[in-house]
């Protein structure tokens, strides 16, 4: 359906990627990850030509929409695109940024077009916002009403930028459960993105990005359970691992609860995991390890852990003193209570580590 070949992208003397290659077929759902700057949205961009790519051919349904002369606004009717930012009309309703393209572009009387309109916000569940102007919707609902926007333009594919990096933690839940929802019905789909358990759930193969083009291309089981390149399993493992040392007493305990917070959200920790991992970080930390350190220098390195092949989130800690966990200055109500929210405790060499 769309076959990209020896695609390369620069800015000026700025080499973004080069030589890509890539088949993508109906139904398909390509995610696309990799770290940030290495080409993920310039990549996408130059597949609906945003970006003009400076060498290779983009071919969709057997047509070159990268030879001159080719009818791009035809063409980009084909693919839709959804950005981080919404890019809805601030001055039209939810109804009339949907209706908009199909009366404009398609042709579609009124009437069709809020038929329509009003079916696709149903799909996304906005229905009954249609009369809301963009400012009254939250950040999940304002995507959703710019995927229903995209989706009344019936295009063969759609190409997602990040559909919920600006979004609130607690709104991307909502969105993505909308773009499943699209890809199980058979939408083919490119997504940028930096939901990794989505990216695993959803997607038939995934492009990791790194080092000026497709690093390492798989499915999900590959790419995130088994990858078999270097800079693709350190990637991999850096997102599943939360790391910081403890060197001063007065450490912001809040402080490192909130990063360890946001860590916990990204890899779609549970609720009651997010909870407990707080729990078990004051505890142990400040009531049963802090109290047995001697001396001004201390060293505790915490590691938070997600596993995404079980859903186990686990915390580490670790010090360069000898610690207990019980008796000799250990407090039994902060150990009751890392007991209860733990489904394990294991000490290791010179730490402690708690399964919740
Ligand atoms: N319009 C532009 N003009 C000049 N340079 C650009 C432009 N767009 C992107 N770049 C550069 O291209 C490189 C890749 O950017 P891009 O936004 O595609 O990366 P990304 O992987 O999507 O990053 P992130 O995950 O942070 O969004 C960066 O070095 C960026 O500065």
């Amino acid at each position: 359906m769309i076959h990209i070949e020896g695609l390369s992208k620069s800015f000026g003397s700025n080499l973004v990627f080069q030589d890509i290659h890539v088949d993508i077929e109906q139904g398909d759902c390509i995610s696309v990850i990799g770290p940030s700057g290495c080409g993920k949205s310039t990549f996408l961009r130059c597949i609906n030509l945003l970006e003009r790519p400076t060498a290779g051919s983009v071919y969709i349904d057997g047509q070159e929409i990268t030879a001159k002369g080719a009818p791009l606004d035809q063409i980009r009717r084909k693919m839709g695109m959804v950005y981080q930012t919404f890019n809805l009309f601030s001055h039209k309703t939810v109804l009339e940024n949907v209706m908009m393209a199909p009366m404009q572009l398609q042709g579609l009387s009124k009437k069709e077009a809020f038929d329509l309109a009003m079916e696709c916000l149903t799909q996304v569940g906005m229905a009954e916002r249609a009369d809301y102007m963009p400012s009254q919707l939250s950040g999940g609902q304002k995507q959703r009403a710019a995927i229903a926007r995209c989706v009344a333009m019936k295009p063969e594919i759609i190409l997602f930028d990040e559909p919920t990096s600006a979004l609130d933690p607690t709104m991307v839940d909502e969105v993505l459960a909308v773009i499943r929802r699209l890809v199980n019905r058979g939408m083919t789909c490119v997504i940028v993105t930096h939901e990794m358990n989505f990216a695993k759930a959803i997607s038939s193969q995934v492009i990791y990005m790194d080092e000026k083009g497709i690093y390492e291309m798989g499915p999900p089981a590959q790419i995130f359970d088994a990858p078999k390149r270097e800079r693709t399993k350190a990637f991999i493992n850096r997102l599943k691992t939360f790391q910081q040392t403890i060197t001063d007493r007065k450490f912001d305990i809040y402080g490192l609860n909130g990063a360890v917070v946001e860590f916990c959200r990204r890899q779609f920790a549970t609720e009651k995991q997010i909870y407990r991992v707080q729990l078990v970080l004051e505890e142990l930390l400040i009531n049963i390890m802090l109290p047995q350190m001697k001396g001004e220098r201390i060293a505790i390195d915490v590691t938070v852990e997600y596993s995404m092949k079980d859903s186990v989130l686990s915390v580490f800690a670790a010090a360069d003193q000898e610690f207990s966990l019980e008796e000799q200055g250990g407090d039994d109500l902060s150990l009751s209570m890392l007991k209860a929210v733990s489904t394990d405790i294991v000490r290791e060499a010179n730490g402690v580590r708690l399964f919740l």
